[in-house]
Protein backbone atom coordinates (compact mmCIF):
# COMPACT_ATOMS: atom_id res chain seq x y z
CA UNK A 1 0.00 0.00 0.00
CA UNK A 2 2.96 2.44 0.92
CA UNK A 3 4.71 0.84 -1.75
CA UNK A 4 1.63 1.99 -4.04
CA UNK A 5 0.96 5.36 -2.47
CA UNK A 6 4.99 6.17 -2.67
CA UNK A 7 4.54 4.98 -7.11
CA UNK A 8 1.69 7.53 -7.65
CA UNK A 9 3.42 10.23 -6.19
CA UNK A 10 6.48 9.78 -7.79
CA UNK A 11 4.44 9.46 -11.20
CA UNK A 12 2.68 12.82 -10.40
CA UNK A 13 6.22 14.82 -9.23
CA UNK A 14 6.95 13.24 -12.80
CA UNK A 15 4.01 14.55 -14.68
CA UNK A 16 4.08 17.97 -13.34
CA UNK A 17 8.29 17.98 -14.17
CA UNK A 18 7.03 17.09 -17.84
CA UNK A 19 4.41 19.28 -17.83
CA UNK A 20 7.13 22.12 -16.43
CA UNK A 21 9.79 21.42 -19.08
CA UNK A 22 6.86 21.57 -21.60
CA UNK A 23 5.93 25.19 -20.53
CA UNK A 24 9.57 26.49 -19.97
CA UNK A 25 10.23 25.13 -23.90
CA UNK A 26 7.05 26.55 -24.66
CA UNK A 27 7.97 30.20 -23.35
CA UNK A 28 11.31 29.67 -24.84
CA UNK A 29 10.10 28.84 -27.99
CA UNK A 30 7.26 31.26 -27.86
CA UNK A 31 10.66 34.22 -27.09
CA UNK A 32 12.92 33.21 -29.64
CA UNK A 33 10.29 32.87 -32.41
CA UNK A 34 8.69 36.62 -31.89
CA UNK A 35 12.46 37.66 -31.83
CA UNK A 36 13.40 36.22 -35.85
CA UNK A 37 14.43 38.68 -37.75
CA UNK A 38 14.66 38.90 -41.87
CA UNK A 39 18.01 40.22 -42.83
CA UNK A 40 19.03 41.54 -45.83
CA UNK A 41 22.81 42.45 -45.88
CA UNK A 42 23.95 43.74 -49.57
CA UNK A 43 27.24 42.83 -50.66
CA UNK A 44 30.00 45.97 -50.91
CA UNK A 45 32.68 45.58 -53.89
CA UNK A 46 35.70 46.07 -51.03
CA UNK A 47 34.23 43.00 -48.38
CA UNK A 48 32.36 40.10 -48.97
CA UNK A 49 29.59 39.83 -46.33
CA UNK A 50 26.84 37.30 -45.83
CA UNK A 51 24.52 38.34 -48.71
CA UNK A 52 20.53 38.09 -48.92
CA UNK A 53 20.48 35.79 -45.83
CA UNK A 54 17.35 34.23 -44.97
CA UNK A 55 15.50 34.86 -41.54
CA UNK A 56 17.76 34.28 -39.03
CA UNK A 57 16.28 32.46 -35.61
CA UNK A 58 18.07 34.76 -32.45
CA UNK A 59 21.11 32.52 -32.58
CA UNK A 60 21.94 32.57 -36.29
CA UNK A 61 21.43 36.02 -36.34
CA UNK A 62 23.94 36.99 -33.27
CA UNK A 63 26.47 34.56 -35.27
CA UNK A 64 25.97 36.23 -38.44
CA UNK A 65 26.27 39.62 -36.88
CA UNK A 66 29.65 38.71 -35.27
CA UNK A 67 30.92 36.93 -38.36
CA UNK A 68 30.06 39.75 -40.83
CA UNK A 69 31.51 42.36 -38.69
CA UNK A 70 34.67 40.32 -38.70
CA UNK A 71 35.45 40.28 -42.31
CA UNK A 72 37.39 42.48 -42.31
CA UNK A 73 39.81 42.23 -39.39
CA UNK A 74 40.02 38.07 -40.02
CA UNK A 75 41.31 39.15 -44.29
CA UNK A 76 44.20 40.55 -42.32
CA UNK A 77 44.42 38.15 -39.58
CA UNK A 78 44.96 35.35 -42.27
CA UNK A 79 47.35 37.08 -44.55
CA UNK A 80 49.62 37.16 -42.31
CA UNK A 81 48.72 33.19 -40.96
CA UNK A 82 51.74 30.85 -40.68
CA UNK A 83 50.77 27.63 -43.24
CA UNK A 84 53.96 26.43 -44.24
CA UNK A 85 53.76 23.40 -41.71
CA UNK A 86 50.81 22.69 -43.60
CA UNK A 87 52.26 23.33 -47.20
CA UNK A 88 50.44 20.93 -49.49
CA UNK A 89 51.41 20.69 -52.82
CA UNK A 90 47.72 20.97 -54.41
CA UNK A 91 49.63 20.91 -57.87
CA UNK A 92 49.78 16.95 -57.37
CA UNK A 93 45.80 17.03 -57.58
CA UNK A 94 46.35 18.13 -61.51
CA UNK A 95 48.18 14.67 -62.35
CA UNK A 96 46.54 12.55 -64.44
CA UNK A 97 47.36 9.20 -65.96
CA UNK A 98 44.98 7.11 -68.55
CA UNK A 99 44.74 3.13 -67.71
CA UNK A 100 43.24 1.01 -69.67
CA UNK A 101 42.30 -2.51 -67.46
CA UNK A 102 38.51 -1.58 -66.26
CA UNK A 103 38.70 -4.65 -63.35
CA UNK A 104 41.93 -3.01 -61.85
CA UNK A 105 41.29 0.06 -61.56
CA UNK A 106 38.07 -0.81 -60.02
CA UNK A 107 40.02 -3.09 -57.85
CA UNK A 108 42.47 0.29 -57.05
CA UNK A 109 39.45 2.25 -56.20
CA UNK A 110 38.06 -0.35 -53.50
CA UNK A 111 41.05 -0.48 -51.92
CA UNK A 112 41.78 3.27 -51.51
CA UNK A 113 39.02 2.79 -48.81
CA UNK A 114 39.84 3.00 -44.98
CA UNK A 115 37.49 4.21 -42.17
CA UNK A 116 38.50 7.07 -42.94
CA UNK A 117 39.26 7.78 -46.59
CA UNK A 118 37.52 7.63 -50.08
CA UNK A 119 40.32 8.38 -52.06
CA UNK A 120 43.91 9.38 -51.20
CA UNK A 121 45.04 12.92 -51.24
CA UNK A 122 46.88 12.47 -54.94
CA UNK A 123 46.38 9.75 -57.27
CA UNK A 124 46.97 9.92 -61.27
CA UNK A 125 45.03 7.32 -60.99
CA UNK A 126 41.68 8.70 -60.46
CA UNK A 127 41.66 10.19 -63.67
CA UNK A 128 42.05 7.15 -65.20
CA UNK A 129 38.96 6.06 -62.92
CA UNK A 130 37.00 8.94 -64.32
CA UNK A 131 37.57 8.44 -67.68
CA UNK A 132 36.13 4.62 -67.32
CA UNK A 133 33.27 5.26 -65.23
CA UNK A 134 32.40 8.38 -67.73
CA UNK A 135 32.96 5.34 -70.92
CA UNK A 136 32.34 2.17 -70.43
CA UNK A 137 30.14 -0.09 -70.86
CA UNK A 138 26.64 -0.17 -68.44
CA UNK A 139 25.45 -3.62 -68.84
CA UNK A 140 22.51 -3.08 -65.90
CA UNK A 141 20.18 -0.46 -65.13
CA UNK A 142 17.93 -0.60 -62.33
CA UNK A 143 15.70 1.27 -59.54
CA UNK A 144 17.14 1.63 -56.05
CA UNK A 145 15.26 1.85 -52.18
CA UNK A 146 18.21 4.11 -51.54
CA UNK A 147 17.26 7.56 -50.46
CA UNK A 148 14.22 9.80 -51.53
CA UNK A 149 15.30 11.11 -55.30
CA UNK A 150 14.95 9.86 -58.58
CA UNK A 151 18.36 8.39 -59.40
CA UNK A 152 19.54 4.25 -61.54
CA UNK A 153 21.57 2.29 -60.28
CA UNK A 154 23.77 1.24 -62.93
CA UNK A 155 25.66 -1.91 -63.29
CA UNK A 156 29.05 -0.98 -65.83
CA UNK A 157 31.42 -3.33 -67.47
CA UNK A 158 33.53 -5.38 -64.64
CA UNK A 159 30.35 -5.72 -62.30
CA UNK A 160 30.82 -2.47 -60.50
CA UNK A 161 27.51 -0.55 -59.18
CA UNK A 162 27.21 2.76 -59.91
CA UNK A 163 24.49 5.55 -59.26
CA UNK A 164 23.61 7.95 -61.78
CA UNK A 165 21.67 11.29 -61.41
CA UNK A 166 20.57 13.02 -63.47
CA UNK A 167 19.76 16.58 -64.99
CA UNK A 168 17.16 18.53 -64.34
CA UNK A 169 18.30 22.30 -64.41
CA UNK A 170 20.12 24.09 -67.23
CA UNK A 171 23.84 25.29 -64.91
CA UNK A 172 22.61 29.02 -65.01
CA UNK A 173 19.23 28.28 -63.39
CA UNK A 174 19.27 29.90 -59.93
CA UNK A 175 17.21 28.09 -57.24
CA UNK A 176 15.01 30.22 -55.49
CA UNK A 177 12.88 29.22 -52.02
CA UNK A 178 14.72 27.68 -49.27
CA UNK A 179 18.13 26.10 -48.60
CA UNK A 180 16.68 22.63 -49.40
CA UNK A 181 14.37 23.91 -52.89
CA UNK A 182 14.20 22.58 -55.67
CA UNK A 183 15.67 18.87 -57.49
CA UNK A 184 19.29 17.41 -57.06
CA UNK A 185 22.09 19.37 -59.18
CA UNK A 186 24.15 16.35 -60.52
CA UNK A 187 26.69 19.37 -61.29
CA UNK A 188 27.00 20.12 -58.04
CA UNK A 189 27.68 16.58 -56.59
CA UNK A 190 30.61 16.64 -59.29
CA UNK A 191 32.26 20.11 -57.49
CA UNK A 192 31.73 19.53 -54.53
CA UNK A 193 33.86 16.37 -54.80
CA UNK A 194 36.49 18.27 -55.97
CA UNK A 195 36.28 20.87 -53.33
CA UNK A 196 36.11 18.24 -50.67
CA UNK A 197 39.68 17.14 -52.31
CA UNK A 198 41.02 20.59 -52.11
CA UNK A 199 40.02 20.95 -49.19
CA UNK A 200 42.22 18.02 -48.18
CA UNK A 201 38.28 16.02 -46.95
CA UNK A 202 38.67 12.85 -49.23
CA UNK A 203 35.68 11.40 -48.20
CA UNK A 204 33.34 12.07 -51.00
CA UNK A 205 32.30 9.11 -53.30
CA UNK A 206 33.71 9.18 -56.18
CA UNK A 207 32.12 11.17 -59.00
CA UNK A 208 31.91 12.58 -62.48
CA UNK A 209 29.91 13.10 -65.37
CA UNK A 210 28.21 10.82 -68.11
CA UNK A 211 26.16 11.14 -70.92
CA UNK A 212 23.96 8.48 -71.05
CA UNK A 213 21.76 7.37 -74.63
CA UNK A 214 18.37 5.92 -72.59
CA UNK A 215 17.32 4.40 -75.74
CA UNK A 216 21.03 2.43 -77.00
CA UNK A 217 22.51 2.43 -73.38
CA UNK A 218 19.81 1.96 -70.75
CA UNK A 219 16.83 0.53 -72.15
CA UNK A 220 18.37 -2.61 -73.31
CA UNK A 221 19.77 -3.80 -69.82
CA UNK A 222 16.90 -2.19 -67.94
CA UNK A 223 15.51 -3.48 -65.11
CA UNK A 224 11.61 -4.06 -65.86
CA UNK A 225 10.91 -1.55 -62.57
CA UNK A 226 12.58 1.03 -64.16
CA UNK A 227 11.80 0.24 -67.48
CA UNK A 228 7.97 0.46 -66.81
CA UNK A 229 8.63 4.60 -66.00
CA UNK A 230 9.87 5.46 -69.51
CA UNK A 231 7.50 7.35 -71.84
CA UNK A 232 8.48 9.44 -74.54
CA UNK A 233 7.19 13.56 -75.33
CA UNK A 234 7.62 14.15 -78.57
CA UNK A 235 11.28 13.27 -79.71
CA UNK A 236 11.90 12.94 -76.04
CA UNK A 237 13.13 9.98 -74.24
CA UNK A 238 11.57 10.52 -70.49
CA UNK A 239 11.69 8.35 -67.20
CA UNK A 240 10.53 8.87 -63.49
CA UNK A 241 11.89 5.72 -61.82
CA UNK A 242 10.83 4.68 -58.55
CA UNK A 243 11.51 6.28 -55.62
CA UNK A 244 9.77 8.38 -52.69
CA UNK A 245 9.24 11.52 -55.26
CA UNK A 246 8.96 9.86 -58.20
CA UNK A 247 6.09 10.09 -60.19
CA UNK A 248 4.98 10.51 -64.08
CA UNK A 249 4.56 14.18 -63.72
CA UNK A 250 7.84 14.71 -62.23
CA UNK A 251 9.93 13.10 -64.98
CA UNK A 252 13.32 13.45 -66.15
CA UNK A 253 13.45 13.93 -69.86
CA UNK A 254 17.03 13.38 -72.10
CA UNK A 255 17.53 15.72 -75.25
CA UNK A 256 16.18 13.10 -77.43
CA UNK A 257 17.82 10.25 -76.16
CA UNK A 258 21.09 11.59 -74.37
CA UNK A 259 20.64 12.47 -71.34
CA UNK A 260 23.61 13.77 -68.85
CA UNK A 261 23.89 13.22 -65.23
CA UNK A 262 26.42 12.48 -62.45
CA UNK A 263 27.71 9.14 -62.34
CA UNK A 264 29.15 8.13 -58.51
CA UNK A 265 31.23 4.97 -57.72
CA UNK A 266 29.30 2.45 -55.39
CA UNK A 267 31.69 1.13 -52.16
CA UNK A 268 32.41 -2.41 -52.64
CA UNK A 269 29.87 -4.66 -50.16
CA UNK A 270 32.79 -5.36 -47.88
CA UNK A 271 31.95 -1.33 -46.75
CA UNK A 272 28.55 -1.11 -45.44
CA UNK A 273 27.02 2.53 -44.57
CA UNK A 274 24.96 3.38 -41.06
CA UNK A 275 22.82 6.65 -41.40
CA UNK A 276 22.84 8.88 -38.50
CA UNK A 277 20.86 11.48 -38.08
CA UNK A 278 23.04 15.12 -37.85
CA UNK A 279 22.24 17.05 -35.04
CA UNK A 280 22.04 20.12 -36.68
CA UNK A 281 19.52 19.04 -38.99
CA UNK A 282 16.97 21.55 -39.84
CA UNK A 283 13.13 21.54 -38.37
CA UNK A 284 11.61 21.95 -42.31
CA UNK A 285 8.98 23.79 -40.83
CA UNK A 286 8.84 27.06 -39.47
CA UNK A 287 9.40 25.82 -35.99
CA UNK A 288 12.99 26.60 -35.09
CA UNK A 289 15.07 23.53 -35.14
CA UNK A 290 17.04 22.97 -31.53
CA UNK A 291 20.49 24.44 -32.55
CA UNK A 292 18.51 27.87 -33.52
CA UNK A 293 17.38 28.00 -29.63
CA UNK A 294 19.51 27.14 -27.74
CA UNK A 295 23.27 29.13 -27.77
CA UNK A 296 25.06 26.23 -26.07
CA UNK A 297 23.94 23.98 -28.17
CA UNK A 298 27.05 22.61 -28.89
CA UNK A 299 27.57 21.48 -25.25
CA UNK A 300 23.78 19.52 -25.43
CA UNK A 301 25.54 17.76 -28.57
CA UNK A 302 28.94 16.89 -26.58
CA UNK A 303 27.17 15.05 -23.86
CA UNK A 304 25.73 12.55 -25.97
CA UNK A 305 27.58 9.25 -26.45
CA UNK A 306 28.12 9.20 -30.10
CA UNK A 307 30.33 12.88 -29.65
CA UNK A 308 32.34 12.02 -26.21
CA UNK A 309 34.98 11.06 -28.86
CA UNK A 310 35.68 14.41 -29.83
CA UNK A 311 36.85 12.95 -33.67
CA UNK A 312 33.44 12.95 -35.03
CA UNK A 313 32.52 16.58 -33.49
CA UNK A 314 35.23 17.60 -35.70
CA UNK A 315 34.06 15.82 -38.62
CA UNK A 316 30.51 17.40 -38.53
CA UNK A 317 32.26 21.16 -38.44
CA UNK A 318 34.58 19.73 -41.26
CA UNK A 319 31.34 18.98 -42.92
CA UNK A 320 29.45 22.16 -42.26
CA UNK A 321 32.41 24.01 -43.73
CA UNK A 322 31.99 22.18 -46.53
CA UNK A 323 28.32 22.49 -47.06
CA UNK A 324 28.52 25.80 -46.20
CA UNK A 325 30.79 26.30 -49.48
CA UNK A 326 28.92 25.05 -51.66
CA UNK A 327 25.82 25.73 -50.27
CA UNK A 328 24.28 22.44 -49.41
CA UNK A 329 21.65 22.77 -46.20
CA UNK A 330 19.77 19.45 -46.51
CA UNK A 331 22.26 17.30 -44.71
CA UNK A 332 19.46 16.22 -42.28
CA UNK A 333 21.75 12.90 -41.73
CA UNK A 334 25.06 12.03 -42.66
CA UNK A 335 26.48 8.25 -42.98
CA UNK A 336 29.72 6.56 -41.24
CA UNK A 337 31.10 3.38 -42.34
CA UNK A 338 29.49 0.63 -40.51
CA UNK A 339 33.17 0.36 -38.61
CA UNK A 340 34.37 1.13 -35.39
CA UNK A 341 35.99 4.87 -35.46
CA UNK A 342 34.42 5.76 -39.21
CA UNK A 343 34.99 9.34 -40.27
CA UNK A 344 32.35 11.55 -41.01
CA UNK A 345 31.56 10.65 -44.72
CA UNK A 346 30.80 13.32 -47.52
CA UNK A 347 28.02 11.64 -49.21
CA UNK A 348 25.40 13.40 -51.54
CA UNK A 349 26.10 16.54 -52.44
CA UNK A 350 23.58 17.60 -54.82
CA UNK A 351 21.68 19.76 -53.21
CA UNK A 352 24.15 22.15 -53.44
CA UNK A 353 24.90 25.87 -56.17
CA UNK A 354 21.43 26.38 -55.99
CA UNK A 355 21.68 30.18 -55.31
CA UNK A 356 24.74 31.98 -56.06
CA UNK A 357 23.27 35.11 -54.68
CA UNK A 358 22.72 33.63 -51.19
CA UNK A 359 24.72 32.62 -47.89
CA UNK A 360 23.00 30.38 -45.74
CA UNK A 361 25.54 31.36 -42.83
CA UNK A 362 23.05 28.85 -40.29
CA UNK A 363 24.94 26.07 -42.26
CA UNK A 364 28.20 27.19 -40.46
CA UNK A 365 26.65 27.00 -37.08
CA UNK A 366 28.80 23.41 -35.96
CA UNK A 367 31.76 25.96 -36.50
CA UNK A 368 30.33 28.78 -34.44
CA UNK A 369 28.52 27.34 -32.06
CA UNK A 370 31.30 24.42 -31.12
CA UNK A 371 34.44 26.89 -32.09
CA UNK A 372 36.51 23.84 -32.35
CA UNK A 373 38.32 22.65 -35.79
CA UNK A 374 41.71 20.93 -37.05
CA UNK A 375 44.28 23.23 -37.80
CA UNK A 376 44.87 21.13 -40.85
CA UNK A 377 41.79 22.19 -42.67
CA UNK A 378 42.69 25.86 -41.51
CA UNK A 379 45.76 26.31 -42.72
CA UNK A 380 43.79 24.66 -46.31
CA UNK A 381 40.83 27.43 -46.30
CA UNK A 382 44.29 29.72 -45.99
CA UNK A 383 45.83 28.71 -49.10
CA UNK A 384 42.92 28.32 -50.98
CA UNK A 385 41.63 32.10 -49.61
CA UNK A 386 42.39 35.50 -52.36
CA UNK A 387 40.76 33.51 -55.09
CA UNK A 388 42.83 30.69 -54.99
CA UNK A 389 39.69 27.56 -54.54
CA UNK A 390 37.82 29.15 -57.82
CA UNK A 391 41.07 29.18 -59.64
CA UNK A 392 41.99 25.74 -58.87
CA UNK A 393 38.33 24.46 -59.26
CA UNK A 394 38.51 25.95 -62.06
CA UNK A 395 41.87 24.26 -63.25
CA UNK A 396 40.51 20.77 -61.98
CA UNK A 397 37.37 21.17 -64.05
CA UNK A 398 38.74 22.30 -67.02
CA UNK A 399 38.66 19.34 -69.31
CA UNK A 400 36.12 17.75 -67.44
CA UNK A 401 33.02 16.36 -69.50
CA UNK A 402 30.41 18.07 -68.45
CA UNK A 403 32.27 21.31 -69.11
CA UNK A 404 30.98 23.79 -67.63
CA UNK A 405 31.03 22.35 -64.33
CA UNK A 406 29.48 24.97 -62.65
CA UNK A 407 28.12 28.79 -64.01
CA UNK A 408 30.26 31.47 -63.30
CA UNK A 409 28.97 33.23 -60.66
CA UNK A 410 28.99 29.67 -58.39
CA UNK A 411 32.96 30.62 -58.67
CA UNK A 412 32.41 34.31 -57.14
CA UNK A 413 30.17 32.30 -54.13
CA UNK A 414 32.83 30.25 -53.40
CA UNK A 415 35.51 32.97 -53.18
CA UNK A 416 32.98 34.79 -51.28
CA UNK A 417 31.87 32.21 -48.28
CA UNK A 418 35.58 31.01 -47.78
CA UNK A 419 36.18 34.29 -46.55
CA UNK A 420 32.84 34.22 -44.76
CA UNK A 421 34.19 30.70 -43.43
CA UNK A 422 37.55 32.50 -42.34
CA UNK A 423 36.10 34.77 -40.33
CA UNK A 424 33.87 32.73 -38.76
CA UNK A 425 37.42 30.87 -37.52
CA UNK A 426 38.43 34.23 -36.69
CA UNK A 427 35.90 34.91 -34.44
CA UNK A 428 35.97 31.93 -33.03
CA UNK A 429 39.97 33.34 -31.92
CA UNK A 430 38.64 36.16 -30.47
CA UNK A 431 35.69 34.69 -28.36
CA UNK A 432 37.68 31.37 -27.05
CA UNK A 433 41.56 31.94 -27.75
CA UNK A 434 43.34 30.42 -31.05
CA UNK A 435 44.41 27.69 -28.67
CA UNK A 436 41.31 26.66 -27.81
CA UNK A 437 40.04 26.87 -31.23
CA UNK A 438 42.30 24.65 -33.05
CA UNK A 439 42.74 20.66 -33.14
CA UNK A 440 46.32 20.35 -34.17
CA UNK A 441 46.81 16.76 -36.11
CA UNK A 442 45.62 13.10 -34.64
N1 LIG B 1 28.79 5.51 -53.57
C1 LIG B 1 27.92 4.86 -52.81
N2 LIG B 1 28.15 3.58 -52.44
C2 LIG B 1 27.28 2.91 -51.66
N3 LIG B 1 26.13 3.44 -51.22
C3 LIG B 1 25.84 4.70 -51.56
C4 LIG B 1 26.71 5.48 -52.36
N4 LIG B 1 26.17 6.69 -52.55
C5 LIG B 1 25.01 6.67 -51.89
N5 LIG B 1 24.80 5.49 -51.30
C6 LIG B 1 23.64 5.12 -50.49
O1 LIG B 1 22.48 5.49 -51.18
C7 LIG B 1 21.72 6.40 -50.41
C8 LIG B 1 21.05 7.39 -51.32
O2 LIG B 1 22.01 8.20 -51.96
P1 LIG B 1 21.86 9.77 -51.94
O3 LIG B 1 21.86 10.22 -50.52
O4 LIG B 1 22.86 10.35 -52.83
O5 LIG B 1 20.40 9.90 -52.59
P2 LIG B 1 19.16 10.82 -52.26
O6 LIG B 1 18.02 10.25 -52.97
O7 LIG B 1 19.53 12.23 -52.56
O8 LIG B 1 18.98 10.63 -50.69
P3 LIG B 1 18.13 11.57 -49.71
O9 LIG B 1 16.74 11.47 -50.12
O10 LIG B 1 18.40 10.96 -48.35
O11 LIG B 1 18.67 12.97 -49.83
C9 LIG B 1 22.70 6.99 -49.43
O12 LIG B 1 22.06 7.40 -48.25
C10 LIG B 1 23.67 5.85 -49.19
O13 LIG B 1 23.19 4.99 -48.18
MN1 LIG C 1 19.69 13.94 -51.49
Amino acid sequence: MYCHTVRKLKVRYALLGILLLVLINLCLFYNISSEVKHTVVHQTESSPTPKDVISYANTTFLAAKKIEEALHGASSFFSNYDTSNYEHNLRLLEITSSHSNITYLWEVAAKWITKDQITPPYSPLLSAIFNVLENCKIIGADVTNKGTQLKVLLTLEGNQKALFKPRWYARNQVIEGSVYAGKDRHNGEVAAFHIARLLGLNRAPIVTGRVVNLRTEILPVSSLALNQTFFKEGNNTCFYGVCRYCKREDAVCAEGDLLEGSITLWFPNSWQLKRVRHPWQRSYSSAPAPWEVYRDFCQIVKSGKSYRDESRLLDLVETSVFDFLIDNGDRHHYELFSVDYSSVLLIDNAKSFGNPDVDHIDILAPLYQCCRIREKLVARLVVLKDGALSSWLKKLLKNHILTPVLYDKHYKALNRRLSIVLAAIFVCFQDNGREAVLVSDD
